[in-house]
Parts: structure tokens; C-alpha cells; sequence
């Protein structure tokens, strides 16, 4: 999977390759990121990327022509990708869409900085426009960095050994069961006794009613959203519940 990201501040995107499941995936080749300037293709010798507003009012304008350029740049050199607008008047994402975004060959991001781009891109450059939450940020550069690191870290082979761990909890809809590890107690803090017990099966039972549970207490939005399949195993594990009591 290929991402090309258009931004004005490309050294933000080194963390992304130094470490973690995002770098493994990069080195590995599986996932490839490209990054696009658009001071780059600003014209003439003070290579302007941005102005004041028509209008008027405070701050600037990401500017028409260099983002346009950039984009045609990057559409040119991935031609299966779409052009993702990272904004506030975004579609909202969540896990169903980042399962749809890592299904495709490949994204161009565009990150803006500033008071946002000119409008115009919106109407003859830009595909999808995604926001991934309503608080306001300097830049879309963090934006950028969640989905890729959503999206890449569902790409075959990016999670190694591990996923498997991760597909049955994180994949569920549900939020997770409590975490424990050494030492047994902690200030007078125990860990719960069926965690020690060896039994698996009442470890696994123990487990998917911490995660209803909490789901329900914490997120009920996450439990009213799941899909048929998965209500069915709400109900697989109910009545393993029903008959652990
Ligand atoms: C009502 C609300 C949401 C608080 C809001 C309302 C008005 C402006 C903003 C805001 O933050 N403007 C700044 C700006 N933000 C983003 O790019 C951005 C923000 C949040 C989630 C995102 N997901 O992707 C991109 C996102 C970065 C600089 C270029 C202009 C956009 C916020």
C-alpha cells in the first residue's frame, strides 16, 4: 500500500520510519510513503505557498496552484490512489472506515496548515475529505500520521506473529479487558484470582464479560453499533457467561 503525502512540513513524517509497527512495515516494503512539498512547486523566486485571504481576516491561505501541482505530481506517480483532504468538515472516521482506506492500493493525503486551502481544490482536486475528530489541531500532519498508522497496521503481515492476539480483541468492537503483570500485588492491589488459575477457558470467559462490561458502562455507542455477526458472538458469550455463573 503506497501513501503520498502532500505537506509542508515533510520532517514530521520521519517518526513514522524510525521505529514501531509502522517503520517494520515501511522496511519491510509492505506499506511505501512518499512525501510531496508544496513549496516545491510554487512558481517564481519567493516560491509562495500561501497569501492572505479574500475578504480579509486574520491568518492565510494555503494557495491553489502549488497544491494543485503537487497533487498532479503525486497523482502521476501513483495513479491507482485517491486524494484524501485531511480536515474538520471531514467525514468522521472510525475502524469501518480505516478497514475500507486500507483496502485500496494506495492514498495521496493532503495535510493543511494555515487557516486551511483554497476552496477551489475541494471543487477540482480533492476526493475524500476525512477528519478524525472535532478539536482543533495546527496541522493536518497528525491527522495524516493516524490513518496511515490505522490503515498499515491492518496490512497483511505488518502485525507479525501478534496479530492473531489483536484480531479477536481490538477486531471485536469491544473495548479490552483489564491488563495485568508482575507482581501479584501491588500496594495491596491484587490480580484478580481467575488470572492465575490456569483454566483458559474461564480465563477467555472472564475476559469477554470485562470487555462487554466496560463496553457497556464506558462506550455503549460501540455495543449499539456492532454488526449482526458480532452480536451474535455478544450472544455466543452471554450465555458462556450464563453458564459460568
Ligand atoms: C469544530 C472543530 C473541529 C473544533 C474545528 C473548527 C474549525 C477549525 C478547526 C481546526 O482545527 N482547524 C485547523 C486545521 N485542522 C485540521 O486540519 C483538523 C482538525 C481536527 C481534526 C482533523 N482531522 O483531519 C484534519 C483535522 C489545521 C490547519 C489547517 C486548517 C484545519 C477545528
Amino acid at each position: 500500500m503506497r501513501f503520498d503525502v502532500i505537506t509542508l512540513f515533510p520532517e514530521q513524517f520521519r517518526i513514522l520510519s524510525r521505529e514501531g509497527v509502522v517503520a517494520r512495515a515501511l522496511s519491510r516494503g509492505i506499506a511505501e510513503l512518499r512525501l510531496w512539498n508544496p513549496r516545491d512547486f510554487a512558481p517564481g523566486p519567493h516560491r509562495r505557498v500561501d497569501d492572505r485571504p479574500y475578504g480579509g481576516g486574520p491568518g492565510m491561505v494555503m494557495l491553489f496552484e502549488p497544491l494543485a501541482a503537487a497533487i498532479a505530481a503525486a497523482r502521476a506517480a501513483s495513479p491507482k490512489s485517491q486524494v484524501a483532504y485531511l480536515s474538520p468538515q471531514g467525514t468522521r472516521l472510525d475502524q469501518d472506515a480505516i478497514n475500507d482506506i486500507a483496502a485500496k492500493p494506495g492514498w495521496i493525503l493532503l495535510a493543511g496548515r494555515y487557516e486551511g486551502i483554497d476552496e477551489r481544490l475541494l471543487e477540482r482536486c480533492i476526493d475524500q475529505e476525512w477528519s478524525i475528530g472535532d478539536y482543533v489541531l495546527s496541522g493536518g500532519e497528525l491527522p495524516a500520521m493516524v490513518v496511515m498508522d490505522a490503515a498499515i497496521r491492518l496490512l497483511p503481515g505488518a502485525l507479525g506473529h501478534e496479530r492473531s492476539a489483536y484480531e479477536d480483541s481490538h477486531m471485536s468492537g469491544l473495548l479490552d479487558c483489564p491488563h495485568f503483570s508482575r507482581p501479584e500485588e501491588i500496594d495491596g492491589l491484587r490480580v484478580p484470582k481467575v488470572l492465575l488459575s490456569g483454566d483458559h477457558g474461564a480465563i477467555a470467559r472472564w475476559r469477554r464479560q470485562q470487555a462487554l462490561g466496560r463496553t457497556w458502562l464506558k462506550r455503549p455507542d460501540l455495543l449499539a453499533k456492532m454488526t449482526l455477526d458480532q452480536a451474535t458472538t455478544l450472544d455466543q458469550a452471554t450465555t458462556l457467561d450464563q453458564e459460568a455463573r
